[in-house]
């Protein structure tokens, strides 16, 4: 019972953790921010053109990977600013492909966003 009371004490302080996390990232990382903006903009168009449940689920999903993607990459700058302060070709190259999994994520995301939206602008 005790051993079942503490995993589950720890599931919670991981998620408070996590939470932490998540909170530093939209109040320091401006990229967040603006992706957090973005979100918010696909939201309110989500409701003005009534988009379809089908749709949200596309939308809800492409925001959330964006928005995770770009954490991550955020995670992997700060280990190579930590690991190694100095200019590295490593260090550059590890960077690079980290924003590059962002980027890949934002253009599939932006076509699922393109799918959805330009037709229903196109019928206004
Ligand atoms: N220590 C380094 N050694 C070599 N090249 C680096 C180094 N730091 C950054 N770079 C190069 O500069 C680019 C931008 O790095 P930077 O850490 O400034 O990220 P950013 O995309 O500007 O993110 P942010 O604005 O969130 O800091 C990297 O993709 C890499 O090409």
């Amino acid at each position: 019972m005790g051993q079942k009371k503490s995993f589950i004490v720890n599931r919670l302080k991981s998620i408070g953790f996590a939470f932490k996390g998540a909170m530093f990232l939209l109040k320091t990382e401006a990229s967040i921010q603006v992706q957090f903006v973005i979100a918010v903009v696909l939201t309110g168009l989500g409701f003005y053109f009534k988009i379809s449940t089908v749709e949200w689920l596309f939308q809800i999903l492409a925001i959330g990977l964006v928005i995770s993607i770009e954490s991550i990459n955020t995670a992997i700058e700060a280990i190579a600013d930590f690991i190694h302060p100095e200019n590295h070709k490593k260090i550059g190259l590890i960077k690079d492909i980290a924003a590059g999994a962002v980027f890949i994520a934002a253009f599939f995301a932006s076509i699922v966003g393109l799918i959805i939206y330009v037709p229903k602008i196109f019928q206004l």
